[in-house]
């Protein structure tokens, strides 16, 4: 549905040039949820603008929905703008006009009719849960309400493919999960490819299916959520995975027990897909002479499956505690000793 091929943005800038965007390839599948997280600066929203032709690139070819944008001009690329829809972090909304009006904006430039905008515009607001707000104007509506409407707009003319920037990031815990609800609702009904950038772990935790790490204009990492997770090879990928699945206080936690059970050891455990369902602990606390104190675990839902960690003190008899360790290692669950006792 996607081919990013060999792009490269530069800009020229008082210090010299920025290279934004730096020999980027990927291959985004029809009805993928695809994510591209990044810090600040890491050239997210350049490579975002280039799926709709709001940038060029200074190099390469960008295909969409069997439009190069990289290449079409004028009318063309109006056209192909039809198919390739976007919402934004502060929902760029028209104020003066009401929920319907805005909906509707998109079905008025492509010249459809009133009664099947009317239509429409109804169809939508139902899609996107917006019933009984149609009459309201933008200030009256919830930051959550905003970017559905922004949705809705996003998707008045059937396009093949959404892209999302940062989305979610000016909504609160609660309200992103709401929305990225959303996001995977609208994905499995109308088959839609949804293009996301976030600096957000939990966004690419929660909806997509495959995610890219982008570092100074590059891609350096890719893959199904879910094997990055288990296994993130850069550091920088490391630090974003450890966002969602390590909260801040383990270390801490972890430095304290240590010193208070001098004895005995701490090993984190890691668990992906069925076997994060599995009654591991019973069965260790029943079948070995040990005590298990549970310090800090959390199981993490990808749209691949589930992939969990689990910090756990182990102490008893010398010997019992290596073969709790061995039991483990039978349970396909990945144990790494973080303290020794
Ligand atoms: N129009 C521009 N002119 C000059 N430099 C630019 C321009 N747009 C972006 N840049 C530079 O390109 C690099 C990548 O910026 P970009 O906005 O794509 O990153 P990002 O990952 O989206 O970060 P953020 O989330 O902060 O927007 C940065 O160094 C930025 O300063």
């Amino acid at each position: 549905m996607i081919s990013i091929k060999k792009v490269q943005k530069i800009y020229p800038s008082p210090k010299g040039q920025v290279k934004a965007v730096d020999n980027v390839n990927l291959e985004i599948n029809e009805g993928e949820i695809f994510g591209v997280i990044g810090y600040s600066g890491a050239g997210k929203s350049t490579l975002i603008r280039m799926l709709n032709g709001l940038e060029l690139p200074t190099e390469g070819t960008v295909v969409v929905a069997n439009n190069e944008v990289s290449k079409i001009k004028g009318s063309k690329l109006r056209k192909a703008r039809q198919e390739i829809s976007m919402i934004f972090q502060h929902f760029n909304l028209l104020w003066s006009r009401t929920v319907r009006q805005n909906i509707s904006f998109p079905l008025e430039i492509a010249g459809v009719s009133k009664t099947e905008r009317k239509k429409r515009v109804d169809e939508l607001i139902k899609l996107v849960g917006l019933e009984g707000r149609e009459d309201a104007y933008p200030s009256q509506l919830s930051g959550g309400q905003k970017q559905r409407v922004g949705i809705a707009r996003a998707l008045a003319n059937n396009p093949k493919v959404l892209l999302c920037d940062e989305a979610t990031s000016a909504l609160d815990p609660q309200t992103t999960d709401a929305i990225l609800d959303l996001l995977v609702d609208i994905n499995s009904r109308l088959g839609l490819t949804i293009v996301l950038i976030t600096h957000e772990m939990h966004v690419i935790r929660k909806i997509c299916h495959r995610v890219a790490v982008m570092e100074e204009g590059k891609v350096v990492e890719m893959g199904p959520v879910l094997d990055v997770f288990k296994n993130p090879q850069e550091q920088i990928t490391k630090r974003f995975v450890q966002q969602v699945t390590e909260p801040e206080e383990t270390k801490e936690t972890t430095r304290h027990l240590h010193e208070k059970y001098p004895e005995g050891k701490v090993v984190q455990l890691s668990f992906v897909g069925d076997t994060a369902d599995q009654p591991l602990i019973t069965q260790l606390i029943r079948k070995h002479d040990i005590t298990v104190n549970i310090l800090q675990g959390k199981i993490s839902h990808t749209q691949n499956g589930s992939y969990g960690t689990l910090f756990i003190h182990l102490d008893g008899p010398k010997g019992e505690v290596e073969k709790a360790i061995a039991f483990i290692n039978t349970h396909q669950v990945g144990v790494e000793v973080i303290a020794n006792g």
